[in-house]
């Protein structure tokens, strides 16, 4: 973990990020500190035995199934041991990833995702880039593939920075991807501004108790003429211009606002955002989000309505994600 934090430090040059280097290391230490988790010495555990394992000989970035290999292939025995120790970081949510032709076989097919969002970027090559609510780091490594100067991942979940560590381990320091176990409202901001070319918060928003502060906090970190990727749940036209769910949305209990599309360009035009456009409407599928091997609990299918899929168990909408896009004035 040190030296990932490390290689981390040496990766900010900018004089913006001076703020980061001061407040950040306390804030990691006490995210690790196993007293605030039960699981994390397990999960601590089994990374120590994933780190058992060479790096990987190759790696691919560009492809559904983020994949590691080696040259030689593992014996039947190595397999089995490695898979019995990638399963200790169940549930694998956000993915799907290949290691070692051990196909994780995700609860989101995240591939799905990065495909409906990607056309609409402006290329990452060069750029510096944060991805708020990471999860795995799926769509972070995918990112990645693209040749950013420097990729950001923020999560506060430390299951997931544990998958992502697994990841990072086999395919080594070479790739600039780094992952924060905290939030977006603990990252400061230096006087001179945000240093970001393009920040993302996918599948997040909904989670905000103040969704306006959310998005002023992701305008916070961009750079002047910097883009903005939003992800989030949104609610039919036909339905009004926002749901505050009564209690749970789709069995969810942290979700509280869940915009029109108009409804949502106008937060963003109100909170200083050009060019706010919806690239992408995209009702989930039972498909997309599912129980597997890899996530044996319940999954999409037991959140909808039985009689219609349409419908969230609750009787509300059911999930529709929008994707827009815009940016910060220069
Ligand atoms: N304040 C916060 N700051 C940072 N992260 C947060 C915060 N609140 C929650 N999270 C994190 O945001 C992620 C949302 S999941 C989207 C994953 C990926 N982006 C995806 O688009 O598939 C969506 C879902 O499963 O509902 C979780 O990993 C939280 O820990």
């Amino acid at each position: 973990m040190k030296q990932h934090y490390d290689t981390f430090w040496s990766h900010l040059g900018d004089s913006r990020f001076e703020i980061w280097k001061e407040v950040l290391p306390p804030l990691i230490e006490e995210a690790l500190n196993p007293e605030g988790n039960g699981n994390l010495p397990r999960w601590l555990d089994a990374l120590q035995k994933i780190k058992g394992y060479p790096q990987a000989d190759d790696y691919d970035l560009n492809v559904d199934a983020v994949s590691v290999t080696n040259k030689t292939p593992l014996s039947g025995e190595e397999k089995a041991e490695l898979e019995r120790t990638l399963r200790a970081f169940h549930p694998w949510r956000k993915g799907p990833f290949s290691i070692h032709d051990i196909f994780i076989d995700t609860e989101w097919h995240s591939d799905w995702k990065w495909q409906r969002v990607r056309p609409h970027l402006a290329p990452l090559e060069d750029r510096r880039v944060l991805d708020i609510g990471c999860g795995s780091g799926y769509h972070l490594w995918r990112m990645l593939g693209e040749k950013p100067k420097l990729a950001v991942g923020v999560d506060p979940s430390l299951l997931f920075m544990n998958q992502f560590l697994v990841l990072k381990h086999f395919i080594g320091e070479q790739e600039p991807g780094f992952f924060l176990p905290l939030t977006l409202e603990q990252l400061p901001v230096s006087q001179k501004g945000g240093a970001f070319d393009t920040v993302f918060s996918m599948g997040v928003l909904y989670h905000r108790r103040s969704p306006i502060d959310h998005i002023l906090e992701l305008k916070n970190q961009m750079r002047p003429g910097g883009e903005l990727v939003l992800e989030t749940l949104v609610v039919p036209e036909s339905f009004g211009q926002l749901l505050v769910p009564e209690d749970r949305y789709a069995q969810m209990r942290n979700v509280w606002f869940l915009p029109s599309v108009p409804e949502l360009e106008i937060w963003l035009r109100r909170c200083g955002f050009k060019n706010v456009r919806c690239v992408d409407l995209d009702q989930t599928s039972t498909k997309e989000q599912r129980t597997t091997d890899w996530m044996e609990w319940n999954s999409l299918e037991s959140f909808l309505d039985p009689q219609d899929p349409n419908k969230t168990i609750e009787g509300y909408p059911a999930p529709l994600r929008a994707v827009m896009v815009c940016n910060k004035p220069q």
